[in-house]
């Protein structure tokens, strides 16, 4: 076994992780990982069909996966599953907030029942579970409390007003967290992912008012390079690492780096000056 494997088993193994979203994409990939490294499982998704699917891949490994189907914007429900875990193992090491949505629309088309759709799941849904769980993850000898932003939660882009507010505020909610639990036996991580090939933008919703869905979605198809395989590969060495901000993707490094070199201007750098909008119309 290499030294890393060896890093990988002595982290992970017998211990209990929390991952939401886990019926696909990310999540599914950092449930399989972790029961190869002999990692209990509690998995949350509203896709119960594509949990008990994951469940049954898991089969074969010497582990034990309950799985939930939640709403991470249900608050009670949250909390009633965190004692749901504790009663089943006793114990959690790790949660990882994983479970996102995407809208694309401009901030004029876009209605407030989907700008809210989008922060009860992605903002609201990190606050659920961090505060669900973490009494429990204090009680762990080393816990880690791992919440999932986005590249844009680092810079942000036309049309993904509600994407962009959602990841920067977990990030801000996570970044402070991080500084709380300082000195405590709970480590807590930011990630920032950049394209991925999952099913978010398949399962986004999309505003055809200003950019045709084919386009959106072939844009991200070419974009996305990274598997959510090696992402999750990412997240874990970032866990071991002790890496509290964690970049997944050349993309995500390279556009961190513009937009700390460049913060007042990046989106001359990127090529939106003109405003994205202002040129469709003269087109
Ligand atoms: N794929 C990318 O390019 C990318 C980039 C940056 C950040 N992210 C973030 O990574 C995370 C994982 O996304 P992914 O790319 O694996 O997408 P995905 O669509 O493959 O997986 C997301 C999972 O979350 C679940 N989910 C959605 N709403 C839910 C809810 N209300 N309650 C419980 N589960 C819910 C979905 O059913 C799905 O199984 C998200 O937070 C996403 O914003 C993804």
């Amino acid at each position: 076994m290499s030294n890393y494997q060896d890093k990988l088993n002595m982290h992970f193994k017998g211990k209990v992780a929390v991952i939401t979203g886990a019926a696909s994409g990310i999540g599914k990939a950092l449930a399989i990982k972790l029961a190869e490294q002999g990692c209990n499982l509690a998995l949350v998704d509203r896709d119960i069909q594509g949990l008990m699917s994951v469940q049954a891949e898991l089969q074969s490994y010497s582990i034990t996966c309950v799985i939930e189907d939640l709403d991470v914007s249900d608050k009670q429900g949250f909390v009633d599953f965190s004692e749901t875990v504790i009663a089943q193992f006793s114990r959690v090491d790790m949660l990882f907030n994983n479970a996102g949505v995407s809208l694309i629309d401009s901030v004029e088309n876009q209605s407030f029942e989907d700008f809210h759709w989008l922060m009860n799941i992605n903002f609201w849904g990190v606050v659920y579970g961090s505060h669900a769980f973490l009494p429990y993850l204090k009680k762990s000898p080393n816990a880690h409390l791992v919440n999932v932003s986005s590249l844009f939660g680092l810079l942000s882009l036309p049309l993904q007003s509600a994407y962009n507010s959602s990841k920067f505020a977990v990030r801000g909610f996570t970044e402070s967290l991080k500084m709380e639990m300082a000195g405590t036996n709970v480590s807590v991580h930011c990630v920032h992912p950049g394209g991925i090939k999952t099913n978010i933008t398949n399962n986004a919703k999309i505003s055809t008012e200003h950019v045709p869905k084919s386009q959106i979605l072939s844009d991200f198809n070419k974009q996305a390079k990274t598997t959510a395989e090696q992402a999750a590969d990412v997240i874990l060495q970032g866990l071991i690492n002790n890496k509290r901000r964690i970049l997944i993707g050349n993309d995500a490094k390279l556009l961190d780096r513009i937009v700390r070199w460049f913060p007042a201007t990046y989106e001359k750098v990127l090529g939106f000056e003109k405003g994205v909008l202002a040129k469709r119309q003269k087109q």
